[in-house]
């Protein structure tokens, strides 16, 4: 996953050396990024990079107005920059005493609650580190106070390094970790990845595992439990005799299974796919229009599945009840296919009805869109295949090994948060359950990893694996944690 590249704004009153700082930062100037759209008209973006790591600056254009009457105007520009960045920079002119209209933004630019410096500049020599004194009027720690003098080159460094520190890591200070991770674990192979006691409870491990056997014994990989869901009329019968079509009268139970006489079945590239309930799918004469039954209907079909087909009619515009369905896949945890039905022809207006059921089923951002007639047979094959290949995803399981090295890298991306100073550390990771897939991180403090830290994980792992059409759940550990301690789970 590719994440957007962290804004600087530099603000200050003209003439405190705004454009040669500027000039500075970007004397490796990569590109000028265009304006997106929606975002405040007159800022300009430019690609630069602070000790390697990259980053947009972002540029007000020149304000050469230096009268009263216009300082609101400018303020009110500065405001907006730094409304759109994640880091401020304050400049302002070391050779002057500091002023209220310097305070004044200041103070409006600390109520953002960004990370914000304030730099003074044209601290050309060591006696005139005395006038950073002045400065400290402002109510800045040491920490985000800075006196540079940019035509000297002094104290730039230490800005760049601040800047720096919340930028994300180069490419090839990735590869220089990840090599170096590489060389620590030499000579150790998986099996003893964790050989530290300390660190690893094999014990733990085992028992997880075990309960997790136990569950599959009776749980076989190979049969396939689908909900075709959806409101009236959609077209749910329609898909099921095209998805059974000839194959129709070829299910024989497997020894020791029996499908349920309301249940229909046939065999695919090895896998028994049953549809549940498709009794109530053909029954006629359907109570039509009651919302509460259809929903009560839905949610009985989704405990006895593991996957689920949503199907929406591609022909008419999205009702309320499509996404209340739709809504209570995503609470079962299920495999999920959106199903778009009724497409017969004129497939020009695709993009635009999936991109609709995109942005209204957000929840369900994880399954995969596909359209088909159930009519002409249209993609029915496609389906078919696509559930296997989704089921396939949700039930898989992801070595322990495999897990912990892309963790790690995630990690060397975009640094565990320290909560109030709080040291955040991951020990190792593991899938303990599939069906969708659950994954622990054991942790020291499990307690303050911020879901939105679980949230880029799951993003991660999303990246590097195939997870498509299957939600995932992340939960932090401590060691020797059970599951039932421990409520704080994350789905996505
Ligand atoms: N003595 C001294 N002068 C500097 C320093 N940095 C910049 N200047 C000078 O300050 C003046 C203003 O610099 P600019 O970089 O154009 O300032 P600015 O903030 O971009 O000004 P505007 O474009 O008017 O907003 C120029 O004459 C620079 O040469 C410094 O560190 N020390
Ligand atoms: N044009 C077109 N019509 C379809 C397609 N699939 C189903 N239909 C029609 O849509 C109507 C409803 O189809 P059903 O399969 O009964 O829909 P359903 O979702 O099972 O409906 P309920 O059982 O009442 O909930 C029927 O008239 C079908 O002929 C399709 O791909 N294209």
């Amino acid at each position: 996953m590719k994440e957007p590249l962290k804004k600087i704004a530099l603000i200050g009153q003209p003439n405190v050396g705004k454009s040669s700082l500027f000039n500075r930062i970007a004397k490796k100037r990569i590109a000028i990024v265009s304006d997106l759209a929606g975002t405040t008209r007159d800022i300009r973006k430019h690609e630069v990079e602070v000790l390697g790591r990259k980053a947009l600056m972002l540029d007000t254009g020149g304000i050469d107005e230096t009268n009263d009457a216009i300082f609101s105007n400018v303020k009110r520009k500065a405001i907006e920059c730094a409304k759109e960045a994640d880091i401020i920079l304050f400049m302002v002119d070391g050779k002057r005493i500091p002023d209220d209209k310097d305070k004044e933004l200041f103070y409006e630019l600390q109520d953002l609650g960004k990370r914000l410096a304030l730099v003074v500049n044209k601290i050309d020599n060591d006696k005139e580190k005395e006038r950073l004194w002045s400065f400290y009027e402002f109510g800045i720690d040491d920490e985000n106070l800075f006196g540079i003098s940019v035509s000297h080159n002094r104290g730039t460094k230490k800005l760049f390094e601040w800047i720096a520190k919340d930028l994300p890591p180069s490419e090839e200070e990735i590869a220089l970790a990840l090599q170096t991770l590489k060389e620590e674990k030499k000579g150790q192979d998986d099996d003893d990845y964790f050989e530290d006691e300390e660190e690893f409870e094999e014990e733990y491990i085992e028992e997880i595992y075990e309960e997790d056997d136990e569950e599959q014994e009776e749980d076989c990989d190979d049969k396939i439990n689908v909900a075709i869901i959806g409101r009236t009329n959609v077209g749910k019968s329609s898909i099921l005799n095209a998805l059974l079509g000839e194959e129709r009268s070829v299910v024989s139970p497997i020894a020791g299974t029996t499908i349920d006489p309301v249940d229909e079945a046939f065999e695919y590239e090895g896998k028994t796919i049953t549809f549940v309930d498709t009794a109530g799918l053909r029954r006629r004469g359907k109570i039509e229009g009651i919302e509460k039954y259809a929903l009560m209907r839905t949610k009985e079909m989704l405990e006895k599945a593991n996957l689920a087909l949503v199907v929406l009619d591609a022909s008419e515009t999205l009702v309320d009840l499509d996404e209340k369905i739709a809504g209570l896949v995503d609470e079962y945890g299920l495999g999920t296919i959106i199903v778009l039905n009724k497409w017969d022809e004129n497939m020009d207006t695709f993009k635009k009805f999936e991109e609709t059921v995109r942005s209204k089923f957000k929840f369900l951002y994880y399954a995969p869109i596909i359209a088909v007639s159930a009519k002409t047979g249209r993609s029915i094959g496609r389906l078919k295949d696509k559930i296997i290949e989704i089921y396939n995803n949700y039930s898989q399981r992801i070595p322990t090994a495999t897990l912990n090295k892309i963790v790690e890298e995630a990690v060397i991306r975009h640094a565990l948060p320290s909560p109030n100073g709080n040291y955040l550390r991951i020990y190792y990771t593991t899938q303990f359950e599939s069906k969708p897939p659950r994954i622990a991180l054991i942790m020291n403090k499990p307690n303050l990893l911020h879901f939105s830290y679980k949230r880029y994980l799951i993003n991660y792992l999303r990246d590097n694996i195939n997870f498509e059409g299957t939600p995932i759940h992340i939960l932090a550990r401590k060691k020797g944690q059970r599951e039932e301690d421990n409520e704080e789970s994350f789905q996505g």
